[in-house]
């Protein structure tokens, strides 16, 4: 997973089109709310009812004041404080009953999509985390989905609540009173049209929010994992300084949001005020005026002033749907990465006897170079005979690890061919070469797990004579004298452990399945001398077995193969023993000796 400050291939603020979209980018939400959508329904029906049992309130006051007050009947009076009552606990007990209806499904929602987010995660190809910051990963499986799951619980059932209560609201002002209605009715135009700036406006700060959420992840993560290399060369202030300066973007961007909603928030509260105001004052002088009953304008009042609440809430309920659309649209623009492909035909038989592993005009370039660039890799011939150890050499960044990083297909090559004993390998599901390939890199990663399980990563079948094998081969003798032997917890990343051990017990790890194929990239290079030679002895029984490729930069790693190809920018240039390349060539000699000569003088020499 990358680990840069910022995402390389960061989608920027939301587009005119994203912005317009809004609704469709929710839409795409249906799949993970169809399965709950009938409780989902009953629950936002459940919501209306109360919200309008909120509009009779006014009717029955209006009953109050022109019936029994108006004929001093104290026993009318009490009948309607009791109906008030039970409308208030009648309203009360749905609120409560829809949030019940809805607060287990959707949490189940939030799950299903984190779930095939995560799955999703696991079948992008390597390039795609190549590309994408790990904090951007994890902010989206996490913050942004928090954020669809309350959309889906709140502002969504509220607008449609709202909405409902508010036409309903002012129908039943309109039929009271019209000329009164009308004139509460007045700001609803340029509601309108507020409205729909702010929607705008909101979405772009909106996004760039969550992508500043992303990139601040991506720092602490970041400095996080790598609090040694931070403290080891006092770099605490430099990173805090580049967390201070992300968390100030950050503020500043939730400052806009801010802004843009305490806006739109005092539109829709002025507006709708003003309005009541000028009904109060003409509804009074109509009832002073003989033209108005003092009940009908009670009621006209609390009618108005129940909907205070639906229309002043549509500004945030408004920028909430606005943040879950940027969340959906982040989780989508993750789904939507193509998944690794399996081919469409499964390769023939493998050829019998085995042909070994052959790269065929293999041409590989990574997918974010430059176009036009040389390939990362050129025309590789090579046949590493069935049973037989090559050694892999090369200068730093001749594309060795790039080269066996191929083989298991953590890329695809770009041209060519590699096959095992004799199939083509992007012929075969990737399950079965994962049976087949077995590999080991220099930089050993562990999981927080037991020792045990890391080693059974390499084979899930492997019983314990096989675990035994295998840590006996990587000389892993240390895990006796854990606390609890392979049981032992070794914490995050294996970090409990020294790099020597965290290499051995990688590469138990890659020889626990006996695999046909193995490779192995630098694997020993943390290990003392001795330690290396043991490793060797015992690595070369597994290797008589396997046919293997060995990426290695000492000699006394070559000596493990029968053979040496020698990559020099991208080719291989020339293959043989490693005694034959020392007599031969002069880069092979350069490279093995460590003598600084410039080899193109030594070879013209
Ligand atoms: N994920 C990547 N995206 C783009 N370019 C890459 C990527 N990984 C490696 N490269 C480039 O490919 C070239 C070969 O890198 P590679 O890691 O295969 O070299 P190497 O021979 O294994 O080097 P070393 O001995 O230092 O490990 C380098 O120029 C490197 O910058």
């Amino acid at each position: 997973m990358a680990t840069s400050l910022a995402p390389t291939t960061d989608p920027g603020p939301a587009t005119g089109g994203e912005r317009r979209s809004a609704v469709r980018a929710l839409l795409r939400l249906w799949p993970y709310v169809r399965p709950v959508r009938a409780r989902w329904t009953g629950a936002a029906v459940v919501a209306v009812v109360a919200s309008c049992l909120g509009l009779v309130f006014p009717l029955v006051l209006k009953w109050i004041v022109d019936g029994p007050v108006a004929d001093r009947d104290p026993g009318g009076v009490w009948l309607g404080a009791g109906v008030l009552l039970a409308l208030g606990l009648a309203e009360a007990l749905l609120f409560g009953l829809r949030r019940w209806l809805v607060a287990r499904p959707l949490a189940g929602v939030e799950a299903a999509m984190r779930a095939d987010l995560y799955r999703h995660l696991q079948r992008l190809p390597v390039a795609f985390h190549d590309r994408w910051a790990s904090g951007q990963l994890l902010s989206r499986a996490t913050t942004d989905l928090m954020v669809v799951r309350m959309f889906l619980a709140f502002p969504l059932t509220f607008l449609i609540v709202n909405g409902v209560t508010i036409v309903a609201g002012l129908a039943l002002l309109v039929v009271q009173d019209w000329g009164l209605g009308l004139v509460l009715l007045a700001p609803a135009v340029p509601l309108i049209a507020v409205c729909y700036r702010f929607e705008h406006g909101y979405a772009d700060a909106s996004r760039r929010a969550q992508d500043q959420v992303g990139d601040l992840t991506t720092v602490v993560e970041e400095s996080v994992l790598g609090i040694r290399i931070i403290k080891g060369f006092g770099r605490h202030r430099s990173q805090a300084r580049a967390f201070r300066d992300l968390s100030r973007t950050l503020r500043g961007t939730e400052l806009v949001k801010a802004r843009l909603l305490a806006g739109i928030l005092a539109v829709i509260t002025l507006l709708p005020e003003a309005a009541l105001g000028a009904a109060l004052v003409l509804g009074t002088v109509q009832v002073a005026d003989g033209g108005l009953s003092a009940g009908t304008l009670v009621a006209f009042l609390s009618t108005a002033l129940a909907l205070r609440w639906p229309i002043e809430s549509i500004g945030f309920l408004l920028a909430m749907s606005q943040e879950a659309a940027t969340a959906t649209r982040r989780f989508f623009e993750v789904m939507d990465e193509p998944e690794e492909t399996e081919p469409d035909a499964v390769a023939p038989g493998a050829v019998a006897g085995g042909d070994g592993l052959r790269f065929d005009g293999v041409e590989f370039r990574y997918p974010d170079a430059e176009a036009g660039s040389v390939p990362t890799l050129r025309r590789v011939d090579l046949h590493i005979r069935s049973g037989e150890t090559m050694a892999l050499v090369g200068a730093t960044g001749s594309g060795k690890t790039t080269l066996t990083a191929l083989v298991p297909r953590l890329y695809d090559v770009t041209g060519g061919r590699i096959t095992l004993d004799g199939r083509d390998i992007a012929a075969m599901s990737r399950a079965e070469l994962r049976t087949l390939v077995s590999m080991a890199f220099e930089e050993p990663t562990l999981f927080s797990a037991s020792v045990a399980e890391n080693v059974r990563m390499g084979a899930p079948g492997a019983g314990d004579a096989e675990l035994e094998r295998a840590l006996g081969v990587a000389q892993a003798d240390f895990v006796a004298r854990l606390p609890q032997g392979a049981a032992t917890e070794v914490g995050e990343q294996g970090l409990s452990l020294s790099g020597g051990q965290r290499q051995r017990l990688a590469l138990a790890r890659s020889v626990v399945g006996a695999p046909r194929f193995l490779i192995l990239d630098d694997p020993l290079s943390a290990l003392d001398v001795h330690t290396e030679a043991a490793v060797e002895a015992a690595l070369r029984r597994v290797l008589a077995d396997s046919t293997a490729l060995v990426v290695a930069h000492r000699p006394s790693t070559v000596l493990l193969a029968d053979r040496v190809a020698l990559l020099s920018e991208g080719r291989v240039t020339a293959v043989g023993t490693h005694h034959e390349l020392l007599r031969t060539n002069a880069e092979y000699r350069h490279l093995m000796s460590g003598d600084d000569t410039d080899p193109e003088r030594a070879a013209q020499a």
